[in-house]
């Protein structure tokens, strides 16, 4: 899990179902641009709002494009109780080179609860994980110690941190010493250079060369440029997140092109025409890489 990895969106056509040929173009585009890997089913690509079939859908069409290109596929599973988790991971393990696991969300378990948690679904999936900690999504804090109990597990491959700071637990998480892939896109550069591992970026999907310029700045030990390049995507990171993601992101990618539509599901709304200008604005002001 080393690189920018794309968590796709999950494009709709006008009728509302799931837009297969958009999403295959987008995969392709983020590849071809130098993404190290797709994410399919992560928060951006709306994965509550699926039902089971479409689900497979994605998955499906997004491990036809991984390996056509022989890069890996993350694919997103868990929800707030262990059973359920294990029974979605098991399934979609058929198919995923690594599972994006999110720490259960809601009922806030204790740390040795969550820790079991990772275990039982571990135990069941047979591929690695990569734990999802996003406390500002699911309203459970781990302490540092559990966290790094977590990147020693045998079954983890990574931890995918979302702290929204470079806090002191984000710091000791990253002396850890394995895999940790910043799961904030405004905070990819910081956390690089700290030596995180690399990024599921949501901002991938519409500047994958950037964010790929970026990583490799920083592992060929260019930090001026990697300074450059974080000075001009974090106006981009900013203005995709500045409504609740991936709205923004989706109206974007329809100005682009490389999907047709760039319709949401409700709660999520389509967002306003300023937010979506500030975030063309940024991106026609990014150092492409
Ligand atoms: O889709 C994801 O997975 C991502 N999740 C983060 C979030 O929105 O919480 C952001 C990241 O860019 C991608």
């Amino acid at each position: 899990m080393n690189g920018v990895h794309v968590p796709l969106v999950t494009p709709f056509a006008e009728d509302g179902t799931v837009d297969v040929p958009s999403l295959e173009r987008l995969a392709h585009h983020v590849l071809d641009q130098g993404a190290a890997g797709l994410v399919a089913l992560g928060t951006t690509g709306e994965a509550p709002m699926l039902t089971g079939a479409e689900s497979r859908t994605v998955i499906e069409t997004c491990r036809r494009v991984s390996d056509e290109y022989g890069t890996p596929l993350t694919v997103g599973a868990g929800t707030a109780g262990t059973d359920d988790s294990v029974r979605q991971a098991r399934e979609r393990a058929e198919v995923a080179d690594l599972l994006l696991v999110v720490v259960p969300y809601y009922l806030r378990p204790t740390d040795e609860g969550v820790v079991e948690h990772f275990a039982a679904v571990g135990a069941a999936a047979g591929v690695p994980l990569v734990v999802y900690n996003v406390p500002y999504r699911t309203g459970k804090t781990l302490r540092a110690e559990s966290l790094l109990a977590l990147l020693a597990a045998e079954y983890v491959a990574g931890v995918k941190h979302c702290p929204g700071s470079v806090d002191a637990d984000t710091l000791a998480l990253l002396a850890g010493g394995r895999d940790v892939l910043c799961g904030d896109d405004a905070f990819l550069y910081p956390m690089l250079a700290l030596g995180a591992a690399g990024g599921i970026s949501a901002s991938g999907n519409v500047a994958p060369a950037a964010l790929a310029a970026m990583v490799s700045a920083v592992r060929t030990g260019d930090a001026e440029r990697g300074r450059t390049l974080h000075r001009s995507s974090l106006p981009l990171a900013r203005a995709l997140f500045a409504e609740p993601s991936p709205s923004v992101i989706k109206a974007v990618l329809a100005e682009q092109g490389l999907i047709a539509h760039p319709g949401v599901r409700a709660p999520l709304r389509a967002p306003a025409a300023d937010s979506l200008g500030a975030a063309m604005d940024a991106l026609a002001a990014l150092d492409a890489g």
